[in-house]
């Protein structure tokens, strides 16, 4: 009797509990609120599951630009199961960036960044917080203070010169075209690479052209890896399907990747126990130190406190090579494709040159801000050609408001570099490569003008932004001063009408001729 009663007291407490939890969770999911209780801004219609993502044929400019035309410069895009916020204008680039910078200062966690970066140890894709704000001081105070980068100029100097060198024997007083691209990109990979491994090593290396080639390889895939479209960073159920077998590639990538970030810091442990042996010191040898010298200093074998692993070295020397050798690259690609399909602009700028620095000695990086037209020229390359049409994805991680919209945490945001640089509201002739818009004007590309945004702006911006500058700005002023470029006879102006598609296709030839004394250029 006793046991029959506990077993109707058991059904009663079964119901009653199952009950509570079905109110419960009714009560909860009532008041989270999930992206469709959200006011979020307009944007296309998508499919079930995938969303917008079969309508998208890519993250293409053109794409974006084409549906902003019609949701407006705030627009939403879904994604699988991730929401993307799309800001096309000035204003509303600034509405993110400036007004609510803090909140969209995390990255979105994809699976090649998070493989690559070992984990978001590293500066780019690091959420907000305090291991990123230490990153940060380290980059912007340590590995590229103005201090570094200007005592790398002269290795700057050598290597453009090097690689004019090579252009003018190629091509044999302008009768042989010479590929251009392929010159551009191995210096800007070896000023990259002497600031970071010491120019020393790496002069005397009878390996360099192999070893900047194996580099570049490395450059390549990753960033091949990063532009690819991951399913499961999308649909997560669909993670296994892996149609482009990208786990198998990336597995590869990231083991080349970590051998070659290994032996840079392993080379450079073995020179720094040499030189403490040899009993350097360290004020004499400060001027030589390289970016991987000055990472080595904040070793420590744990992960407490402010100091660097060497998991989080390899990470930042990933970053560098990364980040700072194709934007640079691809950014004087574009500039000299516009000198070159623009004889005119090329002859204005060597009139400027030959005004200020003459022909007798070569041109300094101290002469750069004497030269107003140059610096216009690659102002309005930024402006119709940054390097990357989507700025690198910010996200949020609370919930905001923007222009009366409400944006749930975890939304990600493209910012549409393309829609603002070409904006007709913005730029008179907004098509035309016209640097004389620049001339006497204010507008820069240090993150304060928001309709030419190169760099991005706010806590994210690009701590590279002085070297990228540097080294774009001497590389075109010595190709300015020191070759007349022309088009191959078969290669027409409208050849290179998509100079973001050409330098894919390494395309870029020229017809180079000296134009001033050859021993000058020489050695
Ligand atoms: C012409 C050259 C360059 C251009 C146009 C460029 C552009 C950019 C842009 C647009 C961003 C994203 C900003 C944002 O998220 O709002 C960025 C981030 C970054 N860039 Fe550059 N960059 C250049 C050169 C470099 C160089 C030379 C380095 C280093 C050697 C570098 C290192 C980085 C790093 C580490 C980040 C991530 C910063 C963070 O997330 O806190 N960049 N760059």
């Amino acid at each position: 009797m006793e046991s029959q009663w506990t077993s109707v007291e058991k059904q009663v407490w079964t119901t009653v509990l199952a009950l509570s939890l079905t109110l419960f969770l009714i009560i909860v999911r009532r008041g989270r609120k999930t992206s469709k209780n959200y006011r979020m801004p307009p944007g296309p219609w998508g499919f079930p599951v995938l969303g917008t993502i079969p309508r998208l044929a890519g993250l293409t400019h053109e794409v974006l630009t084409n549906f902003a035309k019609n949701y407006g410069p705030l627009m939403t895009l879904k994604l699988g199961s991730q929401s993307v916020v799309v800001a096309s204008s000035s204003k509303v680039a600034e509405e993110f960036l400036k007004a609510n910078d803090r909140v969209w200062a995390s990255r979105p966690p994809g699976t090649v960044t998070k493989v690559l970066s070992y984990n978001c140890s590293d500066l780019i894709c690091a959420s907000y917080g305090p291991r990123w704000r230490y990153a940060r001081k380290i980059f912007m105070v340590e590995l590229l203070s103005a201090r570094r980068i200007s005592s790398f100029q002269a290795a700057r100097k050598q290597e453009i010169l090097r690689a004019i060198n090579d252009a003018i024997t190629g091509s044999c007083s302008g009768t042989v075209p010479v590929q251009l691209d392929i010159l551009i990109r191995r210096s800007t990979t070896n000023i990259v690479m002497r600031m970071l491994m010491n120019e020393q090593s790496l002069t005397k290396s009878p390996n360099e052209r192999k070893i900047s080639e194996d580099f570049h390889q490395a450059v390549k895939d990753g960033l091949q890896l990063l532009e690819s479209f991951y399913v499961g960073d999308f649909i997560p159920w669909l993670d296994w399907l892996d149609p482009q077998g990208l786990k198998k590639k990336l597995s590869a990538v990231s083991k080349k990747c970590d051998t070659m970030w290994q032996g840079i810091l392993d080379d450079h442990k073995r020179k720094l126990e040499a030189a403490r042996d040899d009993q350097a010191t360290d004020s004499s040898k400060s001027e030589e130190q390289d970016i991987v010298d000055a990472l080595l200093t904040r070793l420590v074998d744990d992960d407490d406190g402010e100091n660097l692993t060497e998991v989080q070295m390899k990470a930042l020397i990933m970053n560098i090579i990364f980040a700072g050798t194709d934007t640079t690259s691809n950014t004087l690609q574009a500039v000299l494709g516009e000198l070159l399909k623009n004889p005119s602009i090329m002859e204005k700028a060597q009139a400027e040159m030959d005004s200020v620095v003459g022909r007798k000695r070569l041109v300094e990086e101290s002469d750069l801000p004497n030269l107003p037209y140059l610096n216009a020229i690659v102002k309005e390359n930024f402006r119709l050609h940054p390097p990357g049409p989507i700025l690198v994805p910010h996200m949020s991680t609370e919930d905001s408001e923007i222009l009366g919209y409400e944006i749930p945490a975890g939304t990600t945001l493209f910012v549409n570099l393309h829609a603002i640089h070409r904006d007709p509201a913005l730029y008179e002739r907004s098509l035309d490569f016209y640097p004389e818009r620049f001339l006497g004007s204010e507008k820069d590309v240090h993150g304060f003008d928001f309709d030419l945004l190169p760099f991005g702006a706010g806590r994210r911006m690009c701590p590279g932004k002085g070297l990228g500058l540097a080294v774009v700005l001497y590389t075109a002023a010595l190709y300015i001063q020191t070759c007349d470029l022309r088009l191959p006879e078969n290669v027409k102006p409208e050849d290179l009408t998509d100079l973001i598609a050409l330098r894919r296709s390494s395309l870029l030839q020229a017809l180079v001729h000296p134009r001033i004394p050859k021993d000058l250029v020489m050695f």
